[in-house]
């Protein structure tokens, strides 16, 4: 058996943990666990520079500890702070990005303007995503090892997903492989089946659902529109099956308004939208400029975004990867707005981003490690950090979104 030691949980790290030293000095990452209790706690996995270990007990609790809702909490990799008040959730996110500014980013003293909480602490997410087993089960990733589980509860999703999950069973051996649930405020709700798929569940709904078969870019509709329509801000958004779209739509709304702020007041006539998805933020800042570039790969999503910003003749899409496509980019923006996938900037979009020279580039990010990576980057290439803002879309866990200003 490895070895067992108590220590005191000095801080919370990205991506789910607490922090402790061993009696060695070695930094040891603990899940589960809250700044300044005493744990016990069992070596799972003793790297060079530091050691993961698994938590044994709980010895001294933290005064403000709660009872975490879900029965799987601890085994689901979904859910890291259920056992932490949502205020304290936002403030170790906070403290958690400080700390990644600073040590991967490079910057002495981070400071961040803003932070907003999100307006629902359960049931917000609008899209969930399940692994079928090979029996046919709807399951998630455990947090120690990604190895699925069948799913019994989980308080995440909105009503109307909440509601018509539990029902879905497959044949075994049915090789569905992923399968993505969505929904739109009125609780019309669209199923993606990942792998050709040609059986339809069998549900009984309060809503309307769409099925899709997706295999790469080709899908099938089996039942319904193949896809939803989202109202953010009161604007209508097409949304189909394989386009990424924001979790949490009020979350959305608190992003896009900052963006919008931040826009505002620095006026820009060309901007350039990097990373576009659907067009959620060109949708709303095509209006403040004089011409408006987007740039996205997926092809689903620039079909949506050809019909969400179908209004605007001030506004072009070049769809393809953004390393591939900003070296050849022959448009200068005054402006520069990103949100890259988890991984961050490529280093060849990173660069082409740089050389535009544009006034202010604004970064939306859903991962404050690659963030930071960037940061370091664009403070190299002559910009200041002039605003951070921390907006949390993803209550009960470590993820974070956060919206960076960087001015020349
Ligand atoms: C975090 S999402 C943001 C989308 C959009 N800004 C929004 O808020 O809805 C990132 C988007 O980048 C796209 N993407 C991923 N890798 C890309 C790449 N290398 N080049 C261009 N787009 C990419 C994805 O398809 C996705 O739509």
């Amino acid at each position: 058996m490895n070895k067992q030691y108590s220590v005191e949980i000095q801080s919370m790290v990205y991506e789910g943990g607490g922090f402790s030293r061993l009696p060695d000095g070695k930094a040891v990452f603990v899940p589960y666990v809250m700044p300044g209790e005493q744990v016990t706690i069992q070596i799972r996995e003793d790297k060079k520079g530091f050691a993961l270990a698994d938590l044994v007990s709980v010895d001294r609790l933290h005064p403000q500890r709660i009872q975490p809702r879900c029965a799987h909490f601890g085994i689901c990799g979904g859910c890291h702070y259920q056992h932490i008040p949502y205020e304290l959730q936002v403030a170790y996110k906070k403290d958690i990005l400080i700390e990644q500014l600073q040590r991967i980013g490079g910057i002495e003293s981070p400071v961040i303007e803003a932070v907003i909480p999100s307006s629902n602490e359960w049931a917000y997410r609008n899209t969930v995503q399940f692994q079928v087993s090979s029996k046919g089960k709807l399951c998630y990733a455990k947090a120690r090892d990604n190895f699925p589980f069948a799913v019994r509860e989980c308080h995440l999703p909105m009503p109307a997903l909440a509601q018509l999950w539990p029902q879905l069973t497959f044949e075994p051996e049915s090789f569905i492989g992923r399968l993505d649930l969505r929904q739109n405020q009125n609780g019309d709700v669209l199923l993606e089946m990942n792998g050709n798929q040609s059986e339809i569940p069998e549900l009984e709904s309060e809503s309307s659902v769409s099925i899709v078969s997706l295999a790469g870019d080709d899908q099938v509709v089996l039942a319904g529109d193949g896809y939803l329509i989202a109202e953010v801000l009161g604007r209508p958004f097409l949304i189909s099956a394989g386009s990424f779209f924001q979790t949490n739509y009020s979350g959305a709304e608190a992003l896009i308004n900052q963006v919008l702020a931040l826009v505002r007041e620095y006026k820009p006539q060309r901007l350039l939208d990097v990373y576009s998805g659907v067009g959620l933020f060109s949708a709303f800042l095509a209006g403040e400029v004089d011409e408006l570039l987007a740039v996205e790969s997926s092809p689903a999503a620039c079909r949506d975004f050809v019909v969400n910003l179908d209004e605007f003749d001030t506004v072009s899409l070049a769809e393809g990867l953004a390393e591939k496509i900003l070296p050849e980019l022959d448009f200068s923006a005054d402006v520069v707005l990103v949100d890259p996938p988890r991984s961050g900037l490529r280093p060849q979009a990173r660069e082409a981003i740089l050389n535009q020279g544009a006034r202010a580039i604004i970064y939306v990010s859903c991962n404050p490690a690659t963030l930071a990576r960037d940061v370091r980057a664009i403070l190299e290439a002559g910009y200041r950090l002039e605003k951070t803002i921390l907006v949390d879309m993803f209550p009960q866990t470590y993820h974070m979104e956060t919206v960076a200003l960087f001015l020349i």
